[in-house]
């Protein structure tokens, strides 16, 4: 790994949606770009140095969490989310040439991209069978293979565009016109990207356990501190019935008073929770900020309270002194 090329990883291979989401990031058209035939490959190739990041599926705005991601992101080594990007979707049906739509049996895609289709392959192929695929591009390619076992695949239409071998059954097949997949690129952590004024911060909370009230506590740290949440999944932790954590994305970043206080409170109620990273939001839109959340009443705030501590007559660090004047 060259220090002045960047190496990205991404869930290939070649035309996945993983993929048009990194070439959206500046210098990944020029930058060495390796297809992982699963997340957790590409999360562990950035664990263990072979690769500087890696760009991985995290939400889609129809099924909700990526949980292949949101479970891989949550434990083993350490990572930071850098960067979140926005791809709009769209499916094609496709298969060999000369096969029909009436020809087709089972067919495999990515899961998020079947969950997407539903109510096109209930009004068109009701029977169809679902071949669970590891990504859209890599279903479609396998229709190529001697021995495949199914006979069409839902992708990406540039994937059949740029396939000889394939050919478009169906176009536009989502049921949703308008649907997004969010993306984020990983890295190990480093240097913590620059407070925009638009930004998310992404954690990973464990419950604590057999606390009632215990989830509303942790609710609390956002509420009462005005910050907004814009996604909390549950997911269990595998390690045994009833034991779950909370991923989280919260609007803002850990450099905003109101969000450092918050992680603050959230590490006393449960000391295992995972910062996963503050990045620049996608859609650039800053989340709106009440007077007595922004970062000056919480320093304000402060003052008054190191005032307060402050033995009689001494002054303040910025000189000033903590009694008023007569
Ligand atoms: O399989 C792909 O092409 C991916 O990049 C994962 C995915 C699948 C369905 C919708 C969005 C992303």
């Amino acid at each position: 790994m060259s220090a002045s090329s960047p190496t990205y990883a991404f869930l290939g291979p070649q035309g996945t949606f993983t993929e048009a989401a990194l070439l959206q990031v500046p210098d990944a058209g020029q930058a060495t770009r390796v297809p992982a035939s699963n997340v957790n490959a590409a999360l562990d190739w950035v664990r263990d140095g072979s690769v500087h990041a890696a760009m991985v599926p995290i939400e889609n705005s129809v099924e909700g969490g990526v949980t292949a991601t949101l479970d891989a992101i949550a434990g083993g080594g350490e990572l930071r989310i850098i960067r979140e990007v926005l791809v709009p979707i769209s499916f094609v049906l496709v298969a060999r040439p000369g096969v029909r739509l009436a020809d087709v049996r089972r067919v495999s895609t990515h899961g998020h991209a079947w969950a997407q289709c539903r109510l096109w392959m209930d009004a068109n192929i009701p029977s169809a069978e679902y071949v669970p695929g590891p990504s859209t591009a890599a279903s479609a390619l396998g229709l190529l293979e001697e021995d495949c076992h199914y006979d069409a695949a839902i992708c990406a239409p540039l994937v059949a565009r740029e396939q000889p071998g394939l050919s478009v059954l169906a176009e536009d097949i989502g049921d949703n016109p308008d649907a997004v997949t969010r993306f984020i690129l990983v890295s190990r952590p480093g240097v913590l990207p620059a407070r925009t004024g638009a930004d998310k911060t992404t954690l990973v909370v464990p419950l604590p356990e057999d606390r009632p009230g215990a989830l509303m506590e942790i609710l609390d740290q956002f509420a009462s501190r005005g910050v907004n949440l814009s996604r909390i999944e549950s997911r269990p932790t595998g390690q045994y019935l009833g034991d779950y954590f909370f991923s989280i994305d919260a609007d803002g970043h850990v450099g905003d008073e109101r969000m450092a206080d918050a992680l603050a409170g959230l590490h006393r109620i449960s000391p295992a929770t995972r910062f996963l990273g503050s990045y620049p939001r996608a859609d650039l839109q800053a989340a709106p900020v009440e007077p007595h959340t922004a970062d000056q009443a919480f320093q304000s705030a402060r003052a008054w309270v190191a005032g307060i501590l402050r033995p009689a007559g001494e002054p303040a660090e910025n000189g000033s002194s903590a009694s008023p004047k007569a």
